[in-house]
């Protein structure tokens, strides 16, 4: 006879999404099982957030050094120790993984079941191990899986995704980078500035999906003054004896064609959500084109069904703070279904770590905004520091210029984006941000001339208490 287990909430994936629905469901009284077939810790810490960003930590290190002669200090040759670089991105990686594999034990015993589920039914799963659960309400936080065609899988160990990039015992001396998302853009420039000649390719014809053109022409020419970079183009890769050849031919209105070697090849095409395997048709829910069961993102819940989804497998914003939100969302709302309670989303936010960085927030031009710009070339405290090159667009609603969103890739790009995402979330107006204080000087002061020209668009005067003055570098 097969094993059945019983609880309220049953949790599929033990990411950040599922870890934090687990809790909320536990938190709000129910009893739960969160299933995963490895626990080796969540996708952030062992191939995504965390280790990307040592790479780049190494990277940045690298430039300053490098950079050090604008200030007058000469440093001479520098040299890149490979290994060492590698070795450093591993093993703080792996302290990472190690602490979030020791929240583990705060989860009580038996929720835990080192498994794979599939659905048998809206309220059953399969697990590998031949048992089977029914819950009464069921979250699905798969997660998403590097998206590999064939052509990049015939490659064998030339190929590779987030998921092996991080093992190299070595720096490549030629890395060809497919996919300009994200992942592409902020390891490109990474291994570049290490010292690796990096080729980036797309496919699309605008990095990153940058939706501001003047954003786009400024990360363009930061990104192909220390890489090649081929866009709008399909592209081919094949073994060779030195490695892998890849060629290229435009695919739209490019003229570019092209063939180089290189030693390895970073497939980033993008991360699908990870429903293979599921059995989603089994649970009876209503998928969208790719697959993907419909939801609502205030409650997480498909349909009117006892199934939410939580994370990267929802494919809504495929980012950490918004998997760690899904998750207590969906696990609340399944401890209490039928009685789901809708929450009001945080404005869509990203930033992608390029130097500087790159950040998309909230709602764009498009949307008939007013907008106003900075051009951080001349910008105070960036010229001090050598950092300034970029741009930053704030979009405002008309008629009385409340800020809706933004676009930039600018010097403190993280920093500012997050002062922006927190003044579009509380509804401020340009003019009422206009009210705050600019310490001087700061890159901060930078984001004055937008906000001036936003409101000289709106029929609502400038704080008339504040001096219109420009003082010196801001
Ligand atoms: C290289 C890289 C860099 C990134 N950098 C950033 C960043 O800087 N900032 C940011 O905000 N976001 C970043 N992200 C995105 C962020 O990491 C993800 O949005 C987030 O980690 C997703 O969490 P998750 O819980 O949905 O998925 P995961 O953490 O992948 O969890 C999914 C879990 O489901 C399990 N699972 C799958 N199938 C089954 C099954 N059938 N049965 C049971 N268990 C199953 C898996 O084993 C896994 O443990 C990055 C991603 C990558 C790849
Ligand atoms: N800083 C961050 O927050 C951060 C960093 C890394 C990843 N992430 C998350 O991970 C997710 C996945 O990142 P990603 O960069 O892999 O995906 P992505 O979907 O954002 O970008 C994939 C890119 O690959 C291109 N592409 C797809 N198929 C191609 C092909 N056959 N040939 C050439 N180009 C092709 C696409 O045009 C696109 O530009 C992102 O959506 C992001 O949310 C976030």
């Amino acid at each position: 006879m097969t094993d059945s287990l019983k609880c309220d909430v049953a949790v599929i994936g033990a990411g950040t999404a599922g870890l934090a629905a687990e809790r909320a469901a536990r938190n709000n009284g129910a009893t739960t099982l969160l299933i995963d077939p490895h626990f080796a810790g969540t996708l952030c810490a062992t191939t995504g957030c965390m280790p990307s960003k040592l790479l780049i930590a190494a990277a940045e290190e690298a430039h300053r050094i490098e950079r050090a002669d604008t200030f007058g200090i000469i440093v001479g040759d520098i040299e890149i120790d490979g290994p060492a670089v590698m070795r450093r991105v591993r093993s703080e990686r792996d302290r990472f993984a190690r602490l979030t594999r020791e929240g583990f034990d705060n989860i009580p015993d038996g929720i835990m079941i080192e498994s794979r589920a599939r659905f048998l039914g809206p309220n059953r799963l399969a697990l590998a191990d031949g048992r089977e659960i029914e819950a009464k309400a069921i979250v699905i936080a798969t997660g998403g899986e590097a998206r590999l065609p064939p052509a990049y899988a015939r490659l064998g160990s030339r190929a590779l995704t987030h998921e092996s990039i991080f093992e190299i015992e070595d720096l490549p001396r030629r890395l060809a980078v497919v996919g300009s998302g994200p992942i592409g853009l902020e390891l490109a420039q990474a291994f570049a500035r290490l010292g690796v000649e990096v080729a980036l390719f797309d496919r699309a014809d605008t990095l990153a999906k940058v939706r501001c053109q003047r954003v786009h022409r400024a990360l363009l020419e930061t990104v192909e003054s220390e890489l090649s970079v081929h866009l709008g183009c399909d592209v081919e890769p094949e073994l060779s004896e030195e490695g892998v050849t890849i060629r290229w031919s435009a695919n739209g209105g490019g003229n570019e064609n092209g063939e180089e070697h290189f030693d390895l090849v970073l497939a980033a095409m993008g991360r699908p959500p990870a429903l293979e395997g599921l059995d989603i048709d089994k649970a009876g829910l209503d998928c969208d084109e790719h697959g993907v069961p419909c939801h609502d993102r205030a409650t997480m819940r498909c349909g009117d069904s006892a199934i939410f989804l939580a994370g990267d497998v929802a494919a809504d914003l495929p980012l950490l703070h918004e998997a760690s939100h899904d998750g207590a969302i969906a696990g609340r709302n399944a401890a209490r279904f039928p009685a789901a309670i809708k929450t009001d989303r945080y404005v869509p936010f990203a930033i992608t770590f390029t130097h500087p960085a790159l950040a998309t927030i909230g709602s764009a031009e498009d949307d008939g905004a007013i907008t106003g710009t900075v051009d951080f070339s001349d910008q105070g405290r960036a010229r001090v520091e050598a950092r300034n090159r970029g741009v930053l667009t704030l979009y405002a609603a008309a008629p009385d210029g409340r800020l809706i969103g933004a676009d930039l890739f600018a010097p403190a790009g993280e920093h500012l984006a997050h002062m922006l995402a927190w003044a579009i979330d509380t509804g401020m107006t340009a003019s009422e941000m206009l009210e705050r204080p600019f310490y001087h000087p700061t890159v901060e002061e930078g984001l004055k001339s937008a906000l001036r020209t936003i409101c000289a668009a709106t029929p609502i005067p400038l704080p008339d208490d504040q001096d219109k003055g420009v003082p010196p570098g801001s």
